[in-house]
């Protein structure tokens, strides 16, 4: 895709990557991606912000085929989808320099072998003048790595957020115009990226409201010309109360835990309560992530298997643990055999997130009266401390 203007000498460049499916070996990508670069004309200096993915780079480099000299490129993230142009970027340009911070530069030579004179590292607050726009570094750890900033182009009141705001999906959009889609594709990429650093993020939120942001321009996805409709969204996932909505991620193998969770929504639902369900057998776990931004309780559902939870319960707890939903309740419920240890060790894989495990059900076979009754009662304990949220 050729270049596009965003408004006078600031250019989106970068790849759509229509049929990329999967992220960090992990992450479904049911719209593909982008990997946005952005070049800033100053009177004096130009720059390139950021730039593709390692397979995609020849594309930038097309782009740039017209542009006689970078004077920096400027890496926010030394994530190869956005640093996998900066060593044929800094070939192309001998004079240019790369500007990131200190720990980026550490793991951009770790990665690319990039020499360190290369390298120029910006304080948190530097400004850069390119001659009638300015530029200012705003480190911005854990969105997503450690060592990642933003910046904040001064004179046109763009923001050039990285990680920051994004949603992994193919658009031709160059602004958001589809808001429900992209909706969807920024919560999926909060639940699965930025919840985990949700406490952080907060107060980089905090630091952003003193500045009148009119654009902002993320690494991944369509730019916000209306900024209001990402922060506020933001601001609602991070620091919303939780909804009165029990996500239930389940396996079950011969039908028996299954029975159990359709008796649990029933009751659920009898008393006013949401549910989300996830059979784990084929679950998209973006769906789920998304799910765990809002839901106040988690009930794991899993047959017992070799003493343990099912491998693909298992599974889910480690994601749920991995990216720290704001729940408050947690349970399991579950069929087995003969002997079971599941309870200690679906509990065991939970160790970050702050609940109050209500007290499991489990039993052997389908359920009957008594696993039932107790099904009704969790339902019982659920729906009251829901109210109170
Ligand atoms: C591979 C396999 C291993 C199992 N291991 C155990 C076990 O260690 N302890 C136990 O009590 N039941 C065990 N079971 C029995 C199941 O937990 C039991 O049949 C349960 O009711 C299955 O629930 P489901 O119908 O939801 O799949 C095992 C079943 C299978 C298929």
């Amino acid at each position: 895709m050729k270049p596009r203007q965003i408004k006078e000498g600031i250019f989106w460049m970068g790849s759509l990557d229509w049929d990329r499916r999967l992220f960090d070996a992990l992450i479904p990508l049911p719209d593909g991606t982008t990997y946005n670069a952005y070049l800033v004309h100053g009177q004096d200096k130009t720059v390139l912000f950021d730039t593709v993915d390692i397979p995609l780079v020849s594309e930038i480099l097309d782009q740039l085929q017209d542009v006689e000299k970078i004077d920096y490129v400027i890496s926010h993230h030394a994530e190869p989808d956005h640093s996998g142009g900066v060593p044929a970027v800094l070939e192309k340009y001998p004079d240019a320099k790369a500007i990131c911070t200190e720990k980026c530069k550490a793991m951009l030579m770790d990665r690319f072998e990039i020499p360190e004179d290369r390298f120029q590292t910006v304080a948190d607050g530097e400004t850069l003048d390119l001659g009638g726009r300015t530029l200012e570094f705003l480190h911005m750890p854990w969105v997503h790595w450690p060592e990642t900033m933003v910046t904040w182009l001064k004179e046109d009141g763009i923001l050039f957020s990285c990680d920051l705001f994004g949603s992994h999906i193919a658009s031709t959009d160059l602004f958001v115009r589809d808001k429900a889609r992209v909706f969807e594709a920024a919560k999926r990429y909060y639940a699965e990226i930025m919840m985990p650093f949700a406490k952080l993020i907060a107060r980089h939120l905090e630091r952003l409201a003193s500045y009148d942001i009119q654009l902002i321009a993320p690494s991944h996805g369509s730019l916000y010309d209306e900024p209001a409709f990402i922060l506020d969204a933001y601001r609602e996932w991070i620091s919303g109360k939780p909804h009165n909505l029990v996500v239930v991620p389940y396996v079950s193998m011969h039908g028996s835990t299954r029975m159990m969770v359709d008796f649990l929504t029933d009751e659920l639902v009898q008393r006013d309560v949401g549910v989300m369900r996830f059979d784990l057998s084929e679950v998209d776990i973006g769906k789920l992530a998304m799910a765990l931004v809002d839901a106040a309780t988690v009930v794991i559902a899993t047959p017992t298997v070799l003493t343990g939870p099912h491998p693909k319960a298992l599974y889910a707890a480690a994601l749920a643990n991995l990216i720290r939903p704001k729940a408050k309740y947690a349970s399991i419920i579950g069929s087995y055999g003969w002997g079971t240890k599941v309870v200690d060790q679906v509990a065991a894989a939970l160790p970050n997130l702050k609940v109050e495990i209500l007290p499991p059900v489990l039993g052997k076979g389908i359920p009957k009266k008594e696993e039932k009754a107790a099904l009704s009662d969790m339902a019982d304990q659920i729906a009251e401390r829901h109210r109170q949220l």
